[in-house]
This record gives structure tokens, C-alpha cells and sequence, in this order.
């Protein structure tokens, strides 16, 4: 028999990502390939943003995905949220060149706040929610406590692209298949504070730092070129990653869902005091998933070299919360 439909929120639709993002939702690669979904797409109330999600919907319509079983387009959370089992939430103003991240920080807050309100009043009480638009730990943070009929579990933000990143330049520093890769972690906030530790990670079994053998590459080379991709794309293309944050974000949904057998990927989540970080605190950790939950891979031994670089994540992320404190009382 087949499936009954999974709604799928998505905000933002009309920007880049959206246009990356929701052609792969409707075709099956985030839930799965005899998974129908339902698209409910959420923009600005604004007249531009409103007609260029109804061109996209227009181009939605003309892929005649066989799993698509219904697509809507909102301007208020409270209706693109009604009854979602996944709320993606990318919607948000993007960094220009030469722009910090924290000067977001505070427009931001206020669109989290209100779709945190939303998806608690009118969310699935199992809606699993992944926050994209940065900055995207914070993001999730304030959503999470906007959303306080809902478990916090199920808020997560974006690290993927950060792994995805970090696995990349190890394929490319070994030789190996980025699919031979296993064991890796990335530590903290999507930004360039991000950990991203090969420590444990293997290759057909054999370690990788063993491999590499390389310190002076870890600190010189490989966490600056992850650490600073996102800005190295921003130069380059004078606006951010779209397609691969967009590859990014079905990944960890879809691992999220349909389980990752043991494999490890990095998920942000609110911390349930695993390694000293504070409980609630959004913060990437390196998990396996199954049965639509995720669990935190333990045990893993922190030398004083990754301490002081979680140490680092763990600071800015709690001065970011600290910045929009206000906006949640
Ligand atoms: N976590 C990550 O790894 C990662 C990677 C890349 C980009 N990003 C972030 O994702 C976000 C989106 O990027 P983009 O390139 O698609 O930007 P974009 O500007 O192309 O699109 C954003 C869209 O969101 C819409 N929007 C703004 N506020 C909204 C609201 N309150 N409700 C609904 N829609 C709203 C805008 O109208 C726009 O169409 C940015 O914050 C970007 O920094 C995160
Ligand atoms: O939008 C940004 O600041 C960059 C983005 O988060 C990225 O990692 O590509």
C-alpha cells in the first residue's frame, strides 16, 4: 500500500538554496523514494518574494514529480507549519561580502522567534526541525525556546556542510573515496570556530591522522580551508554556497529519518551535557541516528589541543545566546 504523505515545510523557498533544495525534496532524496511528500513554502509577505515563489511552484509543477502530492505557497508561518513532519528552516538574510555574522544576529532572532511561536502552535507534536539560516545554531536555539510545547530534541542546526566540507579535503589530502571515510566529527557552531577532528576518523579501518601524520596540515592547512569555505564561496561567487548547502541540509534530514547504521555524521543539537557542554546549548556533536532519533557517539577522548578549540566554539556560541537573551524573555 502506498505511503500516506509527509509535509514538508520549507522557508525561504524563493531564495537560492530553496531552488537547490525543494526540486530534491519532491523527487525523493530526502525521505525516500516511495515517500510521497506535500511542499508548504514559505516566503516573505512581499510581493516579489510571493511571485517568485509562485514561478518556482510554477516550475515544481512542470517536473511532474510522480512523489509530489501537493505543494502550497504562505506568507505566515502559522499556515505553511500547519501539521509539518519536517520545517526546514533556510529563510533568513543571507551575509554579504565584508559582513559578520553577528551583525545578523538580531533581525534574525526576531524571524525565529515568531516561526518558533508557529511551529509549536501548529507543527506535528514529531515535526523534526532543521535550521539552516544563519546564524544557524543561534537560530535553532531561539526556535527551540520559542517552541516550548514541543520536545527540544527535535530542533537541530545545520553542521552537515561543515562535515561534508571536512571530508572532502581528507579524500583530497589521501587519495580515498570520500565514501571510504568514516568516523568524523565536527565539534560546535556553523561558523569558523567550527572543530572539525579527524582524530578518530578511518579509512578502510586504518586511521586517518596515522595516515595523514601530518599536525602542522591539521592546523595550517585543513581547519582554516573548512573553517573558511564559506567565505572562500561568498569571494568567490559574491553570494553563499547554495546547491551544496542545500546537498547539505537533505542529508542530514534524510540521516535523521531514514538512520545512519552506525555511520557517524555531525548534527547540531541541544546538548544533554555530553562533554561539558552546557545542557540546551546548540552545538555540533558527531551522532549516529536510528529510528528517527539521534544519539551522541560518548567515550570519545578530548586531548588538550581539541579542548581549546571546543573551548573556542563553545565561547562564541554562548556570547551569541547572551546577544539575544532579550529576545527571549
Ligand atoms: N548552515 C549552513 O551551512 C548554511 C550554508 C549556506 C547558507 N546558509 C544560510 O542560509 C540562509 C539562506 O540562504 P540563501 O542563499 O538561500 O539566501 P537568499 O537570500 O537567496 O534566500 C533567502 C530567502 O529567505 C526569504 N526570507 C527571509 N526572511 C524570511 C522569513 N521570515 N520567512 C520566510 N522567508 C524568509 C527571503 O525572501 C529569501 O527569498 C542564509 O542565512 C545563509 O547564510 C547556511
Ligand atoms: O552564509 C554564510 O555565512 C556562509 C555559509 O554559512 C556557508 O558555510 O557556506
Amino acid at each position: 500500500m502506498a505511503k500516506a504523505p509527509m509535509r514538508v515545510a520549507v522557508t525561504g523557498a524563493a531564495g537560492q538554496i530553496g531552488y537547490s533544495l525543494l526540486f530534491r525534496i519532491a523527487n525523493g532524496d530526502l525521505l525516500g523514494k516511495d515517500q510521497p511528500v506535500i511542499l508548504q513554502l514559505l516566503e516573505i509577505d512581499n510581493e516579489k518574494a510571493q511571485n517568485a515563489l509562485k514561478g518556482v511552484i510554477m516550475e515544481i509543477d512542470d517536473c511532474a514529480f510522480p512523489l509530489l502530492a501537493g505543494v502550497s505557497a504562505h506568507s505566515d508561518p502559522m499556515t505553511a507549519f500547519k501539521d509539518a513532519d519536517i520545517a526546514l528552516l533556510v529563510g533568513a538574510r543571507p551575509r554579504s561580502a565584508g559582513m559578520e555574522r553577528k551583525d545578523l544576529l538580531e533581525a534574525n532572532a526576531q524571524i525565529f522567534t515568531v516561526q518558533g511561536k508557529a511551529l509549536d502552535a501548529v507543527a506535528s507534536r514529531n515535526v523534526k526541525v532543521l535550521v539552516v539560516g544563519n546564524p544557524a545554531n543561534t537560530n535553532a536555539y531561539i526556535a527551540m525556546k520559542s517552541a516550548p510545547n514541543l520536545p527540544a530534541k527535535n530542533f537541530t542546526a545545520m553542521l552537515r556542510l561543515d562535515h561534508n566540507r571536512a571530508l572532502s579535503q581528507i579524500a583530497a589530502k589521501t587519495g580515498k573515496p570520500v565514501a571510504s571515510i568514516e568516523k568524523l566529527a565536527v565539534w560546535g557552531n556553523h561558523s569558523p570556530t567550527m572543530y572539525a577532528d579527524y582524530r578518530f576518523a578511518t579509512i578502510d579501518g586504518k586511521s586517518v591522522k596515522e595516515s595523514i601524520n601530518d599536525d602542522a596540515w591539521n592546523k595550517d592547512t585543513f581547519l582554516p580551508t573548512v573553517a573558511k569555505r564559506g567565505t572562500a564561496i561568498i569571494e568567490a561567487r559574491g553570494v553563499s554556497s547554495a546547491a551544496s548547502a542545500a546537498n547539505a541540509a537533505i542529508d542530514h534530514v534524510r540521516d535523521w529519518v531514514l538512520g545512519t547504521n552506525g555511520k557517524w555524521v555531525t548534527m547540531g543539537i541541544p546538548s544533554d551535557g555530553s562533554y561539558g557542554i552546557p545542557k540546551d546549548t546548540m552545538f555540533g556533536f558527531p551522532v549516529t541516528t536510528e529510528n528517527g532519533e539521534y544519539k551522541i557517539v560518548q567515550g570519545l577522548d578530548i586531548d588538550a589541543f581539541s579542548q581549546e578549540r571546543i573551548n573556542l566554539t563553545l565561547k562564541e556560541l554562548t556570547e551569541e545566546r547572551e546577544g539575544v537573551k532579550h529576545l527571549l524573555a
